[in-house]
């Protein structure tokens, strides 16, 4: 994988303000296309890190920003599991309503194929093509054991390219009910970043880097070609 498009942050501010470049270069660019700019944001660590990024920009027009799960759990908003609640917690009140929730109906087949409707609803016209929703921007984590959003390596679905949202029922990691962007979704994202930080991603990283398909975090190829990599040094430590 082409190295140029890896970034590493050599101290925790190095790293914020990288992602913080990174992030007003896109939303600069992509506000001036659309009226709206769909950002698909993940769970895990990703909310604490990316939200005072978010906050700190300044003149960030956010009338025109929505923040879409790449992934949630099967759980209510007010549970410590929802990733749309950590963002809405951690957000102003005024921002909460920014914020797209995945609607947690009596099933998680339904769950997933409620969100794709609303995925088709809510995202601009112009971003439903004919590989289905697009979104501006999305911001990736990645797990110990190469899993994105929650594309698990145990799990087969992860290699079902036809469909946009899927459900997840035996997630290796708590909680195991889970619905996710597919790669097909991920990949017809205009712009894809990925944001890892810890030394326990470091070796599959690396692998990843160096070429090894075997886990979801590889498959992440956007057609648009605009993919990059914000490392911590420890996530970095095995380059
Ligand atoms: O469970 C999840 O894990 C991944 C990775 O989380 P991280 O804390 O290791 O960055 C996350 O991207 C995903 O949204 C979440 O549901």
């Amino acid at each position: 994988m082409n190295r140029e498009n890896v970034f590493i942050g050599e101290t925790a501010e190095n790293y914020n303000d990288m992602l913080k470049i990174y992030l007003e270069e896109v939303l600069r660019k992509e506000l001036q296309v659309n009226g709206i700019v769909s950002i698909g944001v993940s769970g895990g660590s990703m909310p604490k890190l990316i939200v005072p990024i978010l906050l700190s920009m300044e003149g960030l027009n956010w009338k025109k920003i929505r923040l879409f799960m790449v992934d949630e759990r099967y759980a209510s908003l007010d549970h410590p599991d929802s990733n749309a609640g950590q963002y809405i917690k951690l957000l102003p009140p005024a921002l909460k309503e920014n914020v797209v929730a995945v609607d947690m109906l009596d099933s998680l087949s339904k769950t997933a194929s409620q969100y794709d409707a609303k995925l088709r609803n809510e995202l601009q016209p112009e971003m439903i093509g004919i590989r289905g929703p697009r979104f501006d921007l999305l911001l990736l984590g990645m797990g110990p054991d190469g899993h994105t959003a929650s594309l698990f390596p145990s799990s087969r679905l992860w290699k079902l390219p036809e469909m946009t949202v899927m459900h997840v029922e035996d997630s290796p990691k708590p909680p195991s009910r889970r619905v996710t962007l597919s790669i097909t979704a991920i990949n017809n994202a205009k712009n894809v970043a990925f944001l890892i930080t810890g030394e326990e991603k470091a070796d599959i990283l690396k692998s990843i880097l160096d070429g090894e398909q075997s886990y979801p975090a590889a498959l992440v190829k956007p057609l648009s070609g605009r993919l990059k990599f914000f490392l911590d040094k420890a996530a970095a430590s095995k380059l």
